[in-house]
């Protein structure tokens, strides 16, 4: 090449150089980089301030994700300070004339009496009762609980409440924030909490947690189906009953509760 030609190449990749970017501007949206036909015509903040006609998106599991998110979040905040509580499970459906519902209540008040939070789900029967005693001698009354189509909010024993949407949310709680649950006599809520809890004691997710079953006439039966059929098939281990106590004491029900809470 002669030397002009050399002069009249530099010059032309001079001038394009001069002339800017060979793509035009660079768009960034994050750590991504766009140039020219990859630039979207959209914007983030647009989207975030468009209106929007179709609420579809209500109800689509990114949204969902963002609630069990906040859900979380609120009752950790909610609950974070509580110090030591036990949890106490037990039918929606006890009338206050049941002798059942007579012991939560003395219970509720016996933890209570010892600095001991009471954790119930926050709703009608056992749950009332337990919240009641607490509250009643001035305790800490904790009620969690569950967004249903016909019930409404806490009972009026609950001094700290806080309804849930998702039930798995709130089981979490009761298993972080309890150092033992005593179970008093219920249906299909009541066994999901307390199984719930042996599940994740007996796979060791958990530090071995007391739980209490208590009422001896009502929770025999399935104590001997555990010990039996279920153990003998080989589908729990030889230690595994023992995970739980069966007692008609209130007194040994809150010793039991209480054994991991220290001095
Ligand atoms: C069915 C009735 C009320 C339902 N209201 C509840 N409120 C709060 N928590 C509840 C409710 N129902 C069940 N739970 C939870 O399950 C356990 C009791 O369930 P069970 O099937 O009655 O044994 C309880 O520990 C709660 O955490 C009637 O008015």
């Amino acid at each position: 090449m002669t030397d002009k030609k050399h002069d009249a190449v530099d010059l032309a990749q001079e001038n394009e150089a001069c002339e800017g970017e060979p793509l035009g501007t660079t768009y960034h949206r994050g750590p991504v980089i766009m140039r020219g036909p990859m630039i979207p015509s959209d914007t983030t903040t647009g989207n975030l301030l468009s209106h929007e006609d179709s609420t579809d998106w209500l109800h689509m599991d990114p949204w969902r994700v963002l609630r069990i998110q906040a859900e979380f979040v609120d009752g950790f905040g909610a609950l974070a300070e509580l110090g030591p509580a036990v949890s106490c499970f037990g039918s929606a459906r006890t009338p206050r004339s049941d002798p059942m519902y007579r012991a939560a209540r003395h219970v509720g008040a016996k933890l209570a009496q010892r600095g001991v939070a009471v954790i119930t789900g926050g709703g009608p029967g056992i749950m009332e009762a337990a919240n009641r005693g607490a509250s009643q001698v001035g305790g800490k009354s904790v009620g969690l609980g569950i967004e249903l189509p016909h019930e409404q909010g806490v009972n009026e024993w609950v001094n700290l409440g806080m309804t849930f949407r998702y039930f798995f949310v709130r089981k979490t709680m009761f298993v972080k924030y309890s150092s033992g649950s005593i179970v008093f006599p219920g249906g299909f809520g009541t066994l999901d909490e307390a199984f719930e809890l042996l599940t994740l004691v007996q796979t060791h997710k958990v530090a071995k947690t007391p739980v209490v079953l208590f009422g001896s006439e009502y929770w025999d039966g399935l104590m001997s189906w555990i010990e039996g059929p279920m153990r003998e098939s080989g589908n729990i281990s030889e230690l595994d009953p023992a995970l739980m106590v069966v007692t008609d004491d209130e007194d040994e029900a809150i010793r039991v509760a209480t054994s991991t809470i220290g001095g």
